[in-house]
């Protein structure tokens, strides 16, 4: 590797050699600044890596718009080896994983990528729900984190609640909080989490999911901006900005009659559709590399990225359980992995030479989804008895019926 300074000595490339600028911010002023622009605009094909130190206005527009052009963005105290690894991928063609400075969670560069994060930008100032929809693990809640990040909420609570998950009997509670001896065992007052998120915001997860009586409750607190706690007559004010997100088709849960259409229309006011991870091209490969990097920070691990074939097994595969099950399987395939590049088999995809088409695997798979479907059938989609009849935890019916793509609601109107 040949170090170059522009400003001494200007870049003089051979015939084959890969150039890789870097963009030091750490100093300097404004002339700094204009003289990268500057050099940016001069040289579009260059891939710049930023180095920044936490001083760096990295808000100021024109340093955000910079830092957008940068393939990568390195922090003082600079990770050294993460930065040679980081040329050492750009050497070879690969290309480091991206993430904008304001949007530090959301790693990706591919053309859905990039619209998401224009109407991320656009809607996160604007004080109206959003609904964020998308396939189970694209990133709702990372999406939804963004706008309350990029808000000017962003110093106040962000409370994340997972509709699904909550006991069908203290929906109200949860959300709306309860008074003294409100209903047995309501000891104590107690405080809901739309209240807990005061100033900040509110983010429901698995909306569709919502009995109808907590929907109107919803509906009343998006419309007049008060919440009245279980057991009580009284109306509280709260300024609470309302994001939800959905994995389930809500016109269908509307004309249902499962969704209350006037909640829906309130809450569908923006709308952010996360693609599928298959949707992404060579995004998967970034943020392969973005969870071995982080893996890598946090545990001892010889992998430093993967083969050609991991790669192309990657591109290929169709990522059911999107982003989550990719995080998953990239840290699998760290601790098993026995080399500093991760294979095919490491990551347990197909594409592996003489791999048989995990038959097993597959009857395992479906075994499990229709002993599911048996169980919630027999019980009458009663979660707590399903659970207590397969003698596994009610969360986990919640995570199975995620792994397979079932929505409770639909399956029971279906059985219905
Ligand atoms: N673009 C991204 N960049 C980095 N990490 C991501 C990205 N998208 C998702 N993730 C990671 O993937 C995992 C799943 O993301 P998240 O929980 O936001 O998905 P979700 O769509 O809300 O899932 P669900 O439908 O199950 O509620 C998390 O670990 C999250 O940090």
């Amino acid at each position: 590797m040949r170090v170059a300074d522009v400003q001494a000595s200007g870049v003089g490339a051979r015939h084959g050699d890969v150039v890789v600028a870097l963009a030091d911010l750490r100093q300097g002023g404004l002339d700094t600044l204009q003289a990268m622009e500057g050099m940016v605009a001069e040289h579009p094909g260059v891939p710049w890596i930023a180095l920044v130190s936490p001083e760096t206005p990295a808000h100021e527009p024109r340093v955000t718009s910079l830092l957008r052009d940068c393939m990568a963005v390195f922090t003082s105290p600079i990770d050294f080896p993460r930065l040679y690894e980081a040329l050492d991928r750009l050497a070879q063609g690969g290309v480091p994983a991206r993430s904008e400075p304001d949007m530090p969670g959301l790693v990706g560069s591919s053309d859905a990528m990039r619209a998401l994060r224009i109407s991320l930008r656009k809607y996160a100032p604007v004080d109206l729900p959003v609904l964020v929809t998308g396939e189970t693990g694209t990133g709702k809640e990372v999406a939804a984190r963004v706008i309350h990040q990029l808000s000017p909420r962003a110093a106040q609570p962000f409370v994340a609640i997972n509709c699904g998950a909550l006991p069908g009997n203290l929906v109200q509670s949860e959300l709306f909080g309860h008074e003294r001896g409100a209903f047995t065992g309501a000891t104590t007052r107690r405080i809901g989490h739309i209240e807990s998120a005061s100033g900040g915001t509110v983010f429901l997860d698995e909306i569709g999911d919502l009995p109808l009586d907590a929907q109107t409750s919803l509906l009343r607190f998006l419309q007049e901006g008060t919440i009245v706690r279980v057991g009580s007559s009284q109306s509280l004010r709260a300024d609470v900005r309302v994001l939800a997100a959905t994995h389930v088709d809500m016109e269908k849960a509307v004309a249902a009659g499962r969704f209350r259409q006037d909640l829906y229309y309130r809450l569908n006011v923006l709308r952010v559709q996360m693609p599928a991870l298959r949707d992404r091209g060579s995004d998967v490969e970034l943020l392969a590399q973005h969870f071995l990097d982080t893996f890598r920070q946090q545990h001892d691990c010889r992998a430093l990225a993967f083969s050609a074939a991991a790669r192309r097994a990657l591109r290929a595969f169709q990522w059911p359980g999107n982003v989550r099950e990719l995080v998953n399987r990239v840290q699998r395939a760290a601790v098993v992995a026995e080399d500093s590049l991760i294979s095919v088999y490491d990551l347990d995809l197909p594409g592996r030479p003489g791999h048989a088409p995990a038959a097993l695997d597959r009857v395992r798979v479906s075994a499990e989804r229709d002993a599911l479907v048996a169980c919630l059938r027999e019980t009458r989609f009663n979660v707590s008895e399903c659970a207590r009849r397969l003698g596994i935890a009610r969360v986990t019916v919640y995570r199975l019926c995620k792994k397979h793509g079932l929505a409770l609601d639909e399956l029971a109107h279906s059985s219905a």
